[in-house]
């Protein structure tokens, strides 16, 4: 019944994607921008809906069955009915004159549409009570134990402690980060001729999905890591692999990425901060906003304007900046540097920060792969891997979120029985489940494309947007379950809450994923 359901929603993908063709033969992306973006939303859920489908046939078993025909119901209910982009803005079919493929897809589906699913839902939930998870395992000994450590590890040394550092503002503590830096998180992909794992980026995904369960600060500090990484390994000149990638892999250098500006974020190819030649160093010039961890952290990743005759990105270069490490009394040492903190809901840990610039020196040689106006691009090569991994972040906040959900409904009595007996609150549960599993499937999924070496921008931007939205989603769920207890600082999904709300902004906002989704399978791979 799945394939046949798949098989009919690949149709109404293409059904979609070809009236969204026509409608940009005539007329700009931007002013046709919900039905883009209802388009980008149609074939992410298609795309999820695959994967779970080639999950369900590699892991055998009740729970994974229920969870996957939950997954197609609701998911198949949603593209007839109606997709939620965001809170309030629902993609109807008819939002791109799909009204006649969305009737032939509900004929299609009827039997699961029809199906009466809170039975499913209910015998989930009571297998999940029950300690009964889905399948996670990824047939292979050596990831398997890989999620283990990192499992154990953040079980022991993170989350008994994240939300105390939370509430307090802390930094992850030093000696944390050198656990953590032990265990090689900083150097996953790293190749392993310039000190690092040399691992794919399935682990990439498995190590921060472990991690940000414990705490995103935990499952993020890695990140920056990872796009320097990429950046340096993918475009740096040998020199600079040979300087950088092995103290970047070990931990002793901590990276910060230096890209947004107070008037810039999502449109990077306007930025204005200035780097120019000044004999034998590069002087910076201008204003940045949002960076994180720019204060304990030892090297910039910083994308600044060197030519600045040249429009938009094509002026843009990637520099490498050396700076000191700052302290509590003295966050930015630098020379030429200054910055303050901003304070945050939550995506604590790191700490975020304005920065100015005012004649900041950078050496000579900081010009990444020795080429100006190679910047935006460079970045752009890093944007694959950095939101597959932050679509791993995401999988990690949902499944914590889901955890604490259940672990309240199962101790909070209430008209003198547990509240996981209550159908509402029992179908916040299972539905949280079945989204996890669809976001992390369908991350893994990107994952294993990019380890295939094939161009996967767009793959990776639909895990990043579904994991998002479920880690949000699963997060409000939970907190509900929690009732006015999950409004209370001490409680641990009120920090949740505050974490999975940044996903959807960062490393692309749901928007622009959503975007370069539409743009990228209707305009440039036809
Ligand atoms: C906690 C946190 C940590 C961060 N860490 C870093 C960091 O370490 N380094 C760094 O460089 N930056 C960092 N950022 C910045 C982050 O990358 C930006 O916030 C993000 O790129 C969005 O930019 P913006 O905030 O300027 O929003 P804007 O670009 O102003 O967007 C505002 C809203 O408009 C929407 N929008 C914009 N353009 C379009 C469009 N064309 N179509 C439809 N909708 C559109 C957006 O989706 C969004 O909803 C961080 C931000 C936060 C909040």
């Amino acid at each position: 019944m799945l394939r046949a359901a798949l098989a009919a929603a690949q149709r109404y993908r293409d059904d979609a994607r070809a009236a969204l063709a026509a409608r940009l033969d005539v007329a700009p992306i931007d002013t046709e921008q919900r039905a883009a973006h209802g388009f980008a939303w149609v074939a992410t859920t298609v795309a999820a809906l695959e994967a779970v489908a080639e999950w369900a046939d590699r892991n055998a078993g009740e729970t994974n069955a229920l969870v996957a025909r939950l997954a197609f119901q609701e998911s198949i209910a949603q593209l007839v009915g109606g997709l939620p982009m965001g809170q309030n803005e629902l993609f109807r079919p008819a939002d791109l004159g799909l009204a006649a493929p969305a009737r032939a897809l509900a004929t299609a589906c009827a039997d699961l549409l029809d199906h009466d699913a809170a039975a499913d839902r209910r015998a989930l939930v009571e297998r999940l009570a029950a300690g009964e998870w889905p399948s996670e395992t990824l047939h292979d000994a050596e990831l398997d134990a890989i999620r283990d450590q990192f499992r154990r590890f953040t079980d022991a040394e993170i989350l008994p402690h994240a939300h105390g550092w939370h509430l307090a503002n802390d930094l992850i503590p030093d000696t944390t980060v050198a656990r953590m830096a032990d265990l090689g998180t900083f150097g996953v992909c790293i190749p392993e001729n310039y000190g690092g794992l040399g691992l794919s980026k399935l682990v990439m995904c498995i190590v921060t999905e472990e991690l940000s369960r414990g705490w995103i600060g935990a499952g993020s500090l890695g990140t920056r890591s990872e796009i320097a990484g990429e950046l340096i390994a993918g475009s740096g000149t040998e020199a600079q692999k040979a300087e950088w990638l092995p103290r970047i892999a070990s931990g002793e250098v901590l990276p910060t990425a230096v890209f947004t500006e107070p008037d810039v974020g999502s449109d990077l190819g306007s930025l204005q901060t200035r780097a120019r030649r000044d004999g034998h160093t590069w002087r910076i010039d201008g204003a940045k906003t949002w960076i994180t961890h720019a204060s304990r952290s030892d090297l910039m990743t910083l994308l600044a304007r060197t030519l600045p005759d040249a429009k938009g990105y094509a002026g843009l270069s990637m520099l490498l900046v050396p700076k000191q490490r700052g302290t509590e009394d003295d966050p930015f040492p630098a020379p030429g540097m200054s910055g303050s903190e901003i304070e945050v809901l939550g995506y604590r840990g790191m700490r975020e920060y304005a920065l100015s610039f005012d004649g900041m020196a950078a050496p000579a040689d900081a010009l990444l792969g020795g080429e100006e106006g190679q910047g935006f691009k460079q970045l752009m090569r890093t944007f694959e891997g950095a939101r597959i991994q932050t679509a791993a972040r995401a999988v990690g906040v949902a499944r914590r979120a889901l955890e604490l959900g259940l672990s309240y409904a199962l101790d909070r009595q209430q008209f003198g029985r547990a509240i996981i007996h209550f159908p509402r609150v029992a179908d916040k549960l299972a539905m949280s489940l079945v989204d996890l599993i669809a976001a992390r499937e369908l991350t893994y999924a990107a994952a294993r494309a990019k380890d295939s070496g094939k161009r996967c921008d767009i793959e990776a931007g639909m895990a990043k947007l579904l994991a998002a939205r479920a880690a949000w989603s699963n997060a409000d769920a939970a907190l509900q379950i929690h009732g006015g207890n999950g409004y209370a600082l001490e409680f641990e999904i009120s920090r949740i809450l505050c974490d999975a709300r940044i996903l959807n902004i960062f490393e692309g906002a749901a928007e622009i994923q959503a975007q370069v989704i539409a743009r990228g399978l209707v305009l440039q791979r036809n």
